[in-house]
C-alpha cells in the first residue's frame, strides 16, 4: 500500500524566540493522535509550528520525532542540532495550497516522491494513488490556476502526504474554504490521519475542528500552553476567557465557597454564588480538597440563564442573596442566533441569551433592572490548580 507509516511520537520541549516574543512548549503527540492548538491572534501558534518544522531554531530544548532529534539546543557551548527542513520529514499544510504553478497536478504530487529518489514512473504512480485517495484523480492534468480553492487544498493534501511525512503540521487548512468545502476537507483530513497514523498538530481558530478531528486540545496564550487536555475537558471547562468565548460558554472566576459553589464578585461589590445542582441545599459538601477561599471557577451556557422582571414571584430583590441569582442592570444588547444576547453592569463578562419572544415580552432595553437565574443543573465548577 502507498500508506505512510509514521515512525513515532513527536516530543517538543523547547523555547524559541521571534524578536522579543518567546514561546515555551512542552508537548507530546502520539502516533495516530491529532492535537488541536488554539489561541488568540499573536499567541505564538505560528512560532510553535515554525520551530517544529525547522523554519526557526529553538533557543533551548529539543524537538524529537520517534528516535530522531530534529533540533536540539542545550544552551551555552552545549550540543546544537538543527536538521534542515528537507530532512525532517515533516509535512506542513497551510491556508494556501502553495502548489507549483508551472507543474500540473500529477507532477505537483509526484514532486515529493521524486525528491526522495523514486523513479519518474514510480513517483507518478504513487502520485496518482494519492490523488485517488483524496478524490482528485480527474484533476491530474490540470494546472493549479485551473482549480477551485477546495480542489487546490485537496491536491495540496495529496502532495503533502505523498512525501510520506512522519509528522503532519496543519496551519488553519480550512480557513480559506467555504463552509461545505471545509466540511468535506475536514472529513478527508480526519480519514487520512486515522489511516496513516501520522502524529498531527492542527492549528485552528475553529472549535469545530478540535471537536470533530482532535483527541486533545492545547490552548496557547502569550507563548505559553495555558491548558492541555482532552478536547471535551478543555472546551467544557475552559481555564481562560478566550477558551470560554471559543466554546460559547460563560466562565465566572471567583473563590470556592466551601459549600460546593463559587463566589463571584460583581462590579457593584455584590456577590454572586454559583452552585451546581448536586450541591444546592446539601449545605456543606466542599468543592474539593482545597479550603474555602481557593481560586475556583464556574462554567455555564448563556442560554442556561432565566430572565424575569423584578417583583415576580421568585424574583424579589432579596433573591440576589440566594444561590445562582443576581439582580442586574442591562448594559448591552446585541443580536444572537434565535434571539438576543445581553450583559449586565454587575457581571459584564457573563453573557445571557434569551429567545426573541422572551426579549419582547420583557421589553428589554439598556438600563432595565431584571432578575437573572442560572439553572443549577447547567453549572459546573472547578478549583484552579
Ligand atoms: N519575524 C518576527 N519578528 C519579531 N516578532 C515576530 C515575528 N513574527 C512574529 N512575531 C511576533 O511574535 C508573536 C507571535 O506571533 P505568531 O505569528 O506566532 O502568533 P499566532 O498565534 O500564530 O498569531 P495569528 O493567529 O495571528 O496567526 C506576535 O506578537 C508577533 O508580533
Amino acid at each position: 500500500m502507498t500508506g505512510v507509516e509514521a515512525s513515532g511520537a513527536l516530543v517538543a520541549e523547547f523555547a524559541s524566540e521571534r524578536g522579543a516574543f518567546r514561546v515555551e512548549a512542552s508537548l507530546r503527540v502520539e502516533r495516530g493522535e491529532l492535537l488541536a492548538v488554539l489561541g488568540p491572534n499573536g499567541s505564538g501558534k505560528s512560532t510553535l509550528l515554525a520551530t517544529i518544522a525547522g523554519h526557526l531554531a529553538p533557543t533551548e530544548g529539543v524537538v524529537r520525532l520517534g528516535d530522531r532529534e530534529l533540533a536540539r539546543r542545550d544552551g551555552g557551548a552545549g550540543a546544537t542540532i538543527d536538521l534542515p527542513v528537507a530532512e525532517r520529514r515533516v509535512g506542513l499544510l497551510g491556508q494556501e495550497s502553495l502548489l507549483f504553478r508551472h507543474l500540473d497536478v500529477l507532477e505537483n504530487v509526484a514532486f515529493g516522491p521524486r525528491a526522495q529518489g523514486r523513479g519518474r514512473s514510480a513517483a507518478r504512480l504513487d502520485a496518482m494513488t494519492w490523488l485517488e485517495r483524496v478524490g482528485a484523480a480527474e484533476l491530474s492534468r490540470r494546472r493549479p490556476a485551473e482549480l477551485s480553492g477546495g480542489q487546490q487544498q485537496r491536491v495540496a493534501i495529496a502532495r503533502t502526504l505523498a512525501a510520506r511525512p512522519e509528522l503532519l503540521l496543519l496551519d488553519e487548512p480550512f480557513a480559506a474554504l467555504d463552509v461545505p468545502t471545509a466540511a468535506t476537507m475536514r472529513r478527508l483530513i480526519g480519514e487520512l490521519c486515522a489511516q496513516t497514523a501520522t502524529p498531527t498538530i492542527l492549528v485552528t481558530h475553529d472549535p469545530l475542528d478540535a471537536i470533530v478531528l482532535a483527541q486533545r486540545a492545547a490552548i496557547l496564550h502569550d507563548g505559553r500552553i495555558a491548558q492541555l487536555g482532552p478536547v471535551a475537558e478543555v472546551l467544557g471547562h475552559p481555564a481562560t476567557p478566550f477558551v470560554a468565548a471559543l466554546a460559547g460558554v460563560n466562565l465566572a472566576t471567583g473563590v470556592a465557597t466551601g459549600s460546593g459553589g463559587v463566589a463571584v464578585s460583581g462590579a457593584d461589590g455584590s456577590l454572586l454564588r454559583l452552585v451546581p445542582s448536586e450541591h444546592v441545599g446539601d449545605g456543606g459538601r466542599p468543592l474539593g480538597p482545597a479550603a474555602a477561599g481557593a481560586p475556583a471557577s464556574a462554567v455555564f451556557s448563556p442560554a442556561a440563564v432565566h430572565v424575569s422582571p423584578l417583583g415576580e414571584a421568585g424574583a424579589a430583590a432579596s433573591d440576589s442573596m440566594m444561590a445562582n441569582r443576581w439582580i442586574g442592570t442591562v448594559s448591552l444588547l446585541q443580536p444572537a442566533p434565535g434571539g438576543v444576547r445581553l450583559t449586565t453592569e454587575e457581571h459584564p463578562g457573563l453573557a445571557v441569551d434569551l429567545p426573541g419572544a422572551a426579549a419582547v415580552a420583557l421589553e428589554l432595553r439598556p438600563g432595565a433592572r431584571l432578575a437573572f437565574i442560572v439553572a443549577a443543573a447547567e453549572i459546573s465548577v472547578r478549583e484552579h490548580a
